[in-house]
């Protein structure tokens, strides 16, 4: 198993974020999270990247990262994108994405998808690697260009080439279309599962767009009220009860379903 995550709780003075939470994400997975604003989405990346420190257990291919420092979960292969975007302005492409690949990495899913020799070292290689994955992403146009010139859109892919140019095997995407149109969260979807492939990535993603994590999850985690009231896949997810009511605010019929209604996922 890619991610097991078991009784997880974690509380702030009197607020419980986080309740008992327990689920499982396969290799290979698109795993989606869903939940209204307060629903402890941030709260659980924060416990999966090391910021927070809660009872219960997480394991990545059997590894507890509970206890170990947020470079430690990096380097057992876990990356993480912010909510605000986690990038030099000043910095070209391609040098983000070196700030982004400083642990070094000898083999594994990057160098496979690059044909990277094992052993890997210096500056020189090192640049030649960030060019390889600016052209793997399809940033090639951008690669001299200041982050700060960019659209949103394509800074949110040099963003997501920095998390992956440490080569890990669990990305943890949060909300990243948040502040893109129609247009850009199309050509994101496009561009996060070719990655997916190309690098043969796990990924779990919050992310407030209701359809957009139906289309493109294998698997769908909601919460509500720092509890699980639902996994499956996104039919399942579509028709549970518990999940249109946390988003509608009040029970519902049999046989409704809750997408036409779900676009922002505030309470
Ligand atoms: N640092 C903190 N101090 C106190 N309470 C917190 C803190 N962080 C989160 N909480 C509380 O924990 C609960 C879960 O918050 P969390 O941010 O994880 O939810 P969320 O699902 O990510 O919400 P959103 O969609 O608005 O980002 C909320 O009641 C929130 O107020």
């Amino acid at each position: 198993m890619m991610l097991r995550v078991e009784a997880l709780t974690l509380s702030f003075g009197g607020v419980r974020a986080l309740n008992e939470v327990g689920f499982e994400v396969r290799e290979g997975e698109f795993f989606g999270i869903l939940g209204p604003n307060g629903a402890g989405k941030t709260s659980l990346f924060n416990c999966l990247s090391g910021l927070v420190k809660p009872a219960g257990s997480v394991t990545v291919e059997g590894t507890e990262l509970l206890g170990r420092r947020p470079h430690e979960i990096a380097e057992l292969g876990v990356a993480r994108t912010f909510q605000n975007l986690g990038l030099f302005g000043s910095m070209s492409v391609t040098e983000n994405i070196l700030v982004g690949g400083h642990r070094q990495i000898s083999g594994g899913a990057l160098s496979a998808a690059l044909r990277w020799p094992r052993t890997f070292r210096s500056e020189r290689q090192a640049r030649a690697r960030a060019d390889g994955l600016v052209d793997l992403l399809g940033l090639g146009a951008y690669r001299d260009a200041t982050v700060d010139t960019l659209p949103y859109g394509i800074r949110k892919r040099v963003e997501i080439a920095k998390a992956v140019a440490s080569g890990p095997k669990l990305l943890l995407l949060d909300e990243p279309v948040a502040g893109m149109n129609h247009e850009e969260t199309d050509q994101f979807v496009d561009f996060v599962l070719e990655l997916k492939d190309r690098m043969g990535l796990t990924i779990v993603m919050i992310e407030h767009d209701v359809p957009m994590v139906m289309r493109i999850s294998d698997r769908i985690l909601a919460l509500d009220f720092g509890e699980v009231i639902g996994v499956g896949t996104p039919e399942e997810i579509r028709h549970n009860e518990r999940f249109i009511s946390a988003y509608l605010g009040a029970p519902t019929g049999a046989g409704t379903t809750a997408e036409p209604q779900l676009q922002g996922g505030t309470r």
